[in-house]
């Protein structure tokens, strides 16, 4: 995935000026950012959400996408979100979704409401509607908020495993405290990435 030249503006507040980003297969890569540096506004431009108003994003194969604010429905079950995104994704099983369920653990809350969850809980769903299709790259906006320490550290072990089985990750956040994590780190500010010190290709 690659986005080049992007420009984005909100009315009169520019917010990308000029964003050049390569996602690279076997590579975690990590932006941070003050809160409304634009991080949120680039995820949306790479995922389609948004569309720029300069500059171009060239997708290849599978990606998944994991918003900042959760998208579920109060009203269904952990197991109908799954069953649902299963018809979507035209999956054969969710074999993958059950292991990352046992992988984050909350494989026991599979038959509770949405509405009954707690945040982390709801975050764990929200990883796991994004991964369930094993995707080539993905998109991951603050994916932790709300994960207490054994799940924090459990999801840099999925991470970290799908990084080494090829797959590209990018990483979101306000927080730069994993940067030795990741193999690239970008620092968005005034509209436009820098390179992070924590760059091992640096
Ligand atoms: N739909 C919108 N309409 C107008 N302004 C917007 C809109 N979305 C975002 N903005 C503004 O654009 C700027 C960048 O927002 P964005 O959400 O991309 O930042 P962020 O880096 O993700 O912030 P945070 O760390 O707080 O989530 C902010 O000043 C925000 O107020």
């Amino acid at each position: 995935m690659e986005m080049t030249g992007v420009h984005h503006a909100y009315g009169r507040r520019k917010v990308l000026r000029g964003v050049d980003l390569t996602l690279r297969p076997g590579t975690l890569t990590g932006i941070v950012g003050e809160n409304g540096a634009g991080k949120s506004t680039l995820l949306k431009i790479l995922s389609g959400e948004l569309r720029p108003d300069r500059g171009t994003v060239r997708h290849e194969g599978r990606f998944g996408y994991c918003p900042q604010h959760t998208v579920l429905n109060e009203a269904l079950t952990v197991h109908q979100h799954l069953a649902f995104f299963r018809t979507a994704f035209a999956l054969s099983d969710l074999g993958r979704a059950r292991e990352l369920m046992a992988d984050l653990r909350f494989s026991e809350y599979a038959g509770d409401r949405v509405s009954t969850l707690s945040g982390g809980t709801r975050q764990k769903l929200n990883l796991t509607l994004a991964l369930m299709h094993d995707p080539h790259v993905l998109l991951l906006d603050e994916p932790y908020q709300g994960f207490d320490w054994d799940t924090y550290q459990r999801f840099w072990e999925v991470a970290t495993s799908l990084r080494d089985a090829g797959r590209s990750i990018l990483i979101v956040s306000h927080l730069a405290y994993d940067a030795e994590r990741l193999d690239e780190l970008w620092r968005l500010d005034g509209g436009v990435l820098h390179r992070g010190k924590a760059d091992k290709a640096a």
